[in-house]
């Protein structure tokens, strides 16, 4: 049996820095963030390395099925949960993870950039969102193993080319490393506690515009 979404259990209590008072967003509803991708274009790491700031090395153990997990996330002194979903890539459990997408608020789409096939098969990825996903549902693009520089296939450009054919946010990022795991899930609280309406002091959140400015500064000061 695969969890239900939005009726699992909620594991709360993670050493989550907060705001003074800090309001919940969404508070009788779940920010549902599901990883999609290819099999080993590291989804799981992505969400070990957020939840817990540590990166499984070793042996590869593909998921099975589906899981997830809860994180808190502090937006502009406003808590945000994001009920994640790791999904497996490999093609024999899709029709299991398609049950899921309609319940997805944002989609991280990923890649690896050492790995050609992970990226040219984003295209399908994109076609199964359209089909499966809310219409108006966050998508992202995510180069990940940006680490692994010298077995690198795919350009950075190529990434922002496609990303931007699509009309989503890129960043390239590293599992192993950390780089811009934080920022990609800050960045999707940031735009659905904005489209929950909590967001006056923001009335144009876009959150492309977001991620792009904060590649700028971290390119240019070495720090995310
Ligand atoms: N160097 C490097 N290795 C990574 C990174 N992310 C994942 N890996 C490795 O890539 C392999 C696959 O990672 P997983 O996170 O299990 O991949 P997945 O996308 O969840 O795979 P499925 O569960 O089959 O869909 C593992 O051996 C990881 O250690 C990364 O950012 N950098």
């Amino acid at each position: 049996m695969w969890p239900t979404p939005g009726a699992g259990p909620v594991l709360l209590g993670e050493a989550v820095p907060l705001a003074p008072t800090p309001r919940l967003c969404a508070p009788s509803g779940n920010n549902q963030v599901m990883l999609l991708g290819d099999s080993g274009v590291g989804k799981t790491c992505f969400l070990i390395q957020f939840k817990d700031g540590a990166f499984l090395s070793g042996t590869f153990i593909a998921t099975v099925g589906i899981d997830f997990r809860n994180k808190l996330v502090t937006v502009d002194g406003m808590r945000v949960k994001l009920q994640i979903w790791d999904t497996a890539g490999q093609e024999r459990f899709r029709s299991v993870t398609h049950a899921y997408y309609r319940d997805a608020q944002a989609l991280l789409l990923l890649y690896d950039i050492t790995n050609k096939a992970s990226f040219d098969n984003i295209r399908a990825w994109l076609t199964e969102i359209h089909e499966y996903a809310q219409r108006d549902v966050v998508i992202m693009l995510l180069g990940n193993k940006a680490d692994m520089s010298s077995e690198r296939v795919i350009r950075s450009e190529d990434g922002e080319t496609l990303a931007r054919e699509y009309g989503v946010p890129f960043l390239e990022t590293s599992a192993k490393t950390g780089m811009n795991v934080e920022l990609a899930f800050l960045a999707i609280a940031k735009e659905l506690k904005y489209r929950a309406g909590q967001s006056a002091d923001e009335p144009s959140f876009q959150i492309r515009d977001y991620v792009e400015s904060q590649k700028k500064r971290s390119s240019c000061c070495s720090f995310v």
